[in-house]
């Protein structure tokens, strides 16, 4: 089918990998028609202005920090997590800002990351047999609720917009302003030579915000606070964008809307008169990604993606052939749109230097314009001896530093980060204990005393800044020319535990 037959319903002739049975088909259509009633989350200007950041990530301009849950759940909808993920997010960004000199493109994991594609289609639970947990928006967590239930993607529809809301309420009344950044305090890094590597990092970036301050008030900016008529800080008008896998397409399909590509980007692209066309957007979030098990080339979630107009995200890991890749590419961007196409690579520590230089090389060879980020966890997943699903932050940084320097030996860039990371506290105001390692040298005998990921392993807020450190002082070495301080010999990265036997073998 050409482009232009492209219809959000195309995708239902072709076969969906990890598609969910729903018992009740009819209840399931009542449902999808109550989406497509329902508000777009988010609007085409957002879209195209995302589309627009991502073409300057592509030409090195910007970096992409892309982070957040595994799976949102609906309990964890709150105010205090909320604002949690997000400050974390801020926080992240600033280190990388400081480090690179870059602005940062922020695309959360948030405001509707609820289905989860798996390994296996059930497990066992005592002596039962149950489907797999499939994600809020699909069955509960509960075994006792397992079965399908088409009202779960209207709850996902309605806990997307509270998250959303809040999300836009706290970005406009000065939560990501400079005046309170969230408290770096140093206390559990349990390195003293990696404490002052920090309190180096962290001291010029307060310097630089006091001195940003300063010049400011010198200026007669910002000495009102938001809520008397100031602005919103530096960070202010800071953007955050949605988004998720686009798994389930029946809501996908229900939230794609047919609209005008608004007028600041028609008279960018086309000449004055010519009456707007209209394009396909997914109004559920600003961009989405498809996974690494449902890119088949002749699958339906390859139908889908690429007739939304959205900038996309897609997964590539180690069965992904180069030609492969090449084809897809050819698929989803056709016309070799900038910003549009962004490669999730998510190899594994094991694996990486085996595929990543001959997917680039594919890629170069085409022509194809691609944004290049590292997801360094899903390829290193691994079952701790107390059977809770892990990963060992050694093992993160080490395929994150390895992708740094293949990118660069193969004369291409990284573009930018896709973590599963998040910034919640429990009530005593201590930090999930999902992942082994980093700065506070989580231990496996640690790891049930905060497990709260319903999938996948998270960092959390103190591992999370570990990494903004390591990147941020990656970039800084670069720009400054510190050759000798990059990669093995960084005290960073040896303090941190890359590359250490202990890492590899985890991700063996
Ligand atoms: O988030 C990614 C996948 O859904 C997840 O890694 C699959 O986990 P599983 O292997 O436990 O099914
Ligand atoms: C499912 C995910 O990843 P992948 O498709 O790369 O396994 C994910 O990002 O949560
Ligand atoms: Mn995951």
């Amino acid at each position: 089918m050409e482009a232009g037959d492209w219809v959000p319903t195309s995708w239902r002739s072709k076969e969906a990998a990890q598609s969910v049975k729903y018992p009740d088909e009819a209840h399931l259509a009542k449902v999808l028609d109550k989406v497509k009633a329902l508000p777009p989350l988010v609007t085409p200007s957002e879209i195209e202005r995302l589309r627009h950041q991502l073409s300057l990530v592509q030409k090195n301009e910007a970096f992409l920090l892309h982070a957040g849950d595994c799976a949102e759940s609906f309990a964890a909808c709150t105010q205090e997590n909320i604002s949690a993920k997000v400050g974390l997010i801020l926080s992240f960004s600033l280190i990388l800002t400081w480090g690179a000199r870059l602005p940062v493109v922020r695309i959360g994991r948030i405001a509707g990351q609820y289905a989860k594609p798996r390994s296996s289609a059930t497990e066992k639970i005592g002596d039962r047999d149950v489907m797999i947990f499939r994600g809020d928006n699909v069955n509960g967590f509960n075994p006792d609720e397992r079965t399908p239930d088409p009202e779960r993607l209207l709850s996902a529809y309605f806990h997307s917009t509270a998250t959303l809301n809040h999300i836009r309420g706290l970005l406009t009344s000065g939560f990501a302003s400079l005046h309170h950044p969230r408290d770096w305090s140093l206390l559990h890094v349990r390195s003293p030579s990696l404490r002052d590597e920090y309190e180096a990092i962290s001291q010029g970036l307060s310097d630089a915000l006091d001195f940003t301050r300063t010049i400011g008030l010198a200026a007669g900016r910002e000495t009102q606070s938001y809520e008397r008529g100031g602005g919103r800080g530096v960070l202010g008008e800071a953007d955050l964008y949605t988004s998720h896998e686009g798994l389930l397409l029946d809501y996908e399909e229900a939230m794609t809307r047919f609209y005008p590509i608004p007028d600041s980007t028609i008279s960018r692209e086309l000449q004055v008169g010519t009456p707007a066309p209209k394009k396909y957007y997914n109004t559920s979030a600003h961009f989405l990604w498809v996974g690494d098990r449902t890119r088949q080339l002749d699958g339906a979630h390859i139908e889908y993606f690429r007739g939304i107009r959205n900038p996309i995200g897609i997964k590539v890991g180690p069965s992904m052939a180069a030609d492969e890749l090449v084809r897809l590419l050819d698929i989803v961007n056709p016309e070799h749109d900038n910003g549009r196409v962004t490669l999730i690579t998510r190899y594994g520590i094991n694996k990486i230097a085996t595929h990543l230089p001959v997917h680039i090389k594919a890629v170069q060879e085409s022509g194809h314009p691609v944004i290049w980020v590292c997801d360094p966890m899903h390829g290193n997943t691994l079952t701790s001896s107390t059977g809770l699903k892990t990963r060992h932050f050694g093992t993160i940084i080490s395929e994150l530093t390895s992708c740094l320097r293949i990118h660069s030996e193969c004369g291409s860039r990284l573009g930018g980060v896709s973590l599963e990371f998040t910034g919640e506290l429990n009530e005593e105001g201590y930090s999930v204990t999902e992942c082994l390692g980093g700065s506070m040298e989580l231990s496996e005998e640690q790891l049930g005393l905060r497990y709260q990921s319903f999938c996948d392993p998270r960092l959390n807020f103190e591992q999370s800044l570990d990494v903004a450190f390591l990147v941020s002082n990656y970039f800084n070495n670069q720009r400054r020319g510190n050759s000798h301080r990059k990669g093995n010999t960084d005290v960073l990265y040896s303090e941190l535990g890359g590359n250490t036997a202990s890492a590899s073998a985890a991700a063996a």
